[in-house]
């Protein structure tokens, strides 16, 4: 089976401060994963704030080297560096951001942004090209362009918002979408909206996803697999059911048991049992070994444990 994208050993190191005071943050730690090109799927990063998430998501877009390990797209090398192969690969891998409103600027037509997309992936300067491509790229996420012309992002809700970024992604017909907390900004009511778009992205349009949420109700509901990650490790992986119904690393389980705060929502902060949090912290910083269960997920072991 050939692979869409491979992420192999890879880990982010961040060293901050001078000489004295110097801190070192080690975002992601030897990840290792990979998507099949013929399957598409839904696959969902978990984790709570601070895991790592984002950093491997800027990894895989190319807007971050890895400090080791490599990533590959379609067997290549992800390359951040040349123009003519950043383009290409951008055409590909395209991400969506978590606020929509800050995606838009606030004094632009939204049209704007969907025609620039259009004329540098599509190489057209050709007015009906890049209107049909708008159209169809906003139908895909159930809006059309006669609907969005003319309108300034306040002009829409969220939701709405959110489909026009995720319609200027499809614009090149990507085989993968990198979803950064697609819904969290987006209100309640509408949030199912867009995660339906997500599944029918991949089940109509056979669109890869990776989907990263610190929301377990709705990676359960859309995920094919899924990684668990804690401070930059990925501590379990796999089938979205097997785990979620049964998760088996302590941090799993406590993100399983948790309720996210009030306060911190958004921000993904634990509360729960204090006897649960020592037990799925206490392994933080160790590296234990990711070992495979015999129903096909990977669970993160630790020695004398
Ligand atoms: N550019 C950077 N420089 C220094 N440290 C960074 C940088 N980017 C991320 N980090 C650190 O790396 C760790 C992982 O951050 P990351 O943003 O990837 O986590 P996350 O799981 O996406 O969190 P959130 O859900 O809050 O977005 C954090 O400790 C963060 O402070």
């Amino acid at each position: 089976m050939s692979s869409l994208l491979d992420i192999r050993n890879v880990s982010k190191r961040f060293t901050m401060g001078g000489l004295f005071g110097r801190k070192v943050v080690d975002a992601v730690v030897d990840a290792n994963f990979s998507l099949s090109a013929e399957k598409p799927e839904i696959f969902t990063i978990i984790g709570e704030s601070g895991s790592g998430k984002t950093t491997l998501a800027r990894m895989i877009l190319g807007l971050e080297d890895p400090t080791e390990g490599e990533i590959l797209f379609r067997g290549q090398k992800v390359d951040r560096h040349g123009r003519a192969k950043r383009l290409d690969f951008m055409a590909n891998v395209q991400p969506v951001f978590q606020n929509p409103f800050e995606a838009f600027n606030p004094l632009k037509k939204i049209e704007r942004y969907l025609e620039s997309t259009a004329r540098r992936f599509l190489h057209t300067t050709d007015k009906a090209v890049i209107d049909k491509a708008m159209d169809e790229a906003l139908q895909k996420v159930g809006l059309s362009l006669k609907e969005v012309r003319g309108r300034f992002p306040h002009e829409m809700s969220g939701g709405q918002l959110q489909r026009c970024a995720i319609a200027r992604a499809l614009i090149p017909n990507p085989p993968l979408l990198i979803a950064d907390e697609p819904v969290s900004m987006v209100d309640a009511s509408l949030r199912m909206s867009i995660v339906n778009l997500l599944k029918s992205l991949r089940d109509d349009l056979g669109v890869s996803v990776i989907y990263i949420t610190h929301d377990l109700a709705t990676a359960y509901y859309i995920s094919n697999r899924l990684i668990i990650m804690q401070r930059g490790r990925i501590v379990e992986m796999g089938d979205a059911r097997t785990v979620l119904d049964n998760p088996e690393h302590p941090y799993s389980r406590l993100l399983k048991a948790s309720v996210l705060s009030t306060d911190d929502a958004g921000a993904g902060k634990l509360a729960t049992d204090p006897a649960m949090v020592s037990l799925a912290t206490d392994m933080v910083g160790k590296p234990g070994r990711l070992v495979d269960r015999a129903d096909g997920r990977s669970v993160r072991v630790y020695e004398g444990a």
